[in-house]
């Protein structure tokens, strides 16, 4: 196994959706190449992201992140048959790349996406403008507006959009880089307080569960939260 390790002055979720963004924007179980090589994503969580090669000799790469007082530790490796000035090469372009691109996400405004989880199903939403995305699901939220906290961005938009009072818990996954990185998609847990929620700017609204999470056709942004969104509705 090779290994390299780089301190990135960064949240771990922003240093994720860098990882992402360079693997290509592709959700789990998504084919994708690095270098020549055809792989899969296996893993988008604020934790790890990492990929299989799906021909030649087994071989796995793969970033793990640690939260540490200085900033996220991004430790990358590579492991399996591959010699080793192209594994340094590869592990050492990942981190650089990967710090470089998440110190320039994290200057990038919020917008806050909500999983509303009450009795193992999460709420989702579908849009219904503009043309290009209406029809498709998305969870609840919105920009963050200038001076707003993110969780207080959560309560309104929930609002807005649903007419329910929400207490949001922790951000969860990896953030996710929306309009080629004009913003950074941030998702938090919330619980619902009062009210029932009735879509206002949407043309419906959806409670699912871990077997139908699957079967509505989410935003490409949001299908990379979906394993995420699964092991919150399991907890
Ligand atoms: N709210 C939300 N937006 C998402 C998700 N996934 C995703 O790609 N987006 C994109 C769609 C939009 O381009 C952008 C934010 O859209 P929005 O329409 O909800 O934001 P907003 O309320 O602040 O917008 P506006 O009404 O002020 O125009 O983020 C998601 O899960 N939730």
């Amino acid at each position: 196994m090779y290994r390299t390790t780089a301190l990135i002055d960064a949240p771990a979720s922003v240093v994720a959706a860098a990882l992402l963004e360079l693997a290509g924007s592709v959700a789990p179980g998504d084919p994708l190449t690095v270098g020549r090589v055809r792989a899969r994503l296996v893993e988008a969580s604020a934790r790890r992201v990492s990929a299989v090669a799906l021909s030649g000799p087994p071989r796995q790469l793969a970033a793990d992140l640690a939260v540490t007082p200085a900033g996220t530790l991004l430790t990358a490796t590579v492991d399996g048959r591959i010699g080793r000035r192209r594994a340094l090469a590869l592990v050492e372009g990942l981190a650089e790349r990967a710090a470089r691109r998440a110190r320039e996400l994290a200057q990038v405004p919020v917008v806050v996406a909500t999983a509303i989880i009450q009795d193992e199903e999460v709420l989702a939403q579908q849009r219904a403008f503009p043309p290009e995305t209406a029809g498709r699901w998305e969870l609840p939220g919105g920009r963050v507006e200038p001076g707003e906290s993110e969780v207080d961005a959560v309560r309104r938009e929930c609002r807005e959009e649903l007419g329910v009072d929400v207490e949001p818990g922790g951000a969860f996954g990896p953030d996710v880089v929306l309009a080629g990185g004009k913003y950074l998609l941030r998702s938090y847990r919330a619980g619902l307080v009062d009210g029932e929620p009735k879509p206002r700017e949407h043309q419906a609204v959806r409670w699912l569960t871990d077997g139908t999470l699957g079967a509505v056709d989410w935003l490409p942004a949001d299908r990379v939260l979906l394993p995420e969104l699964r092991a919150l509705l399991r907890r």
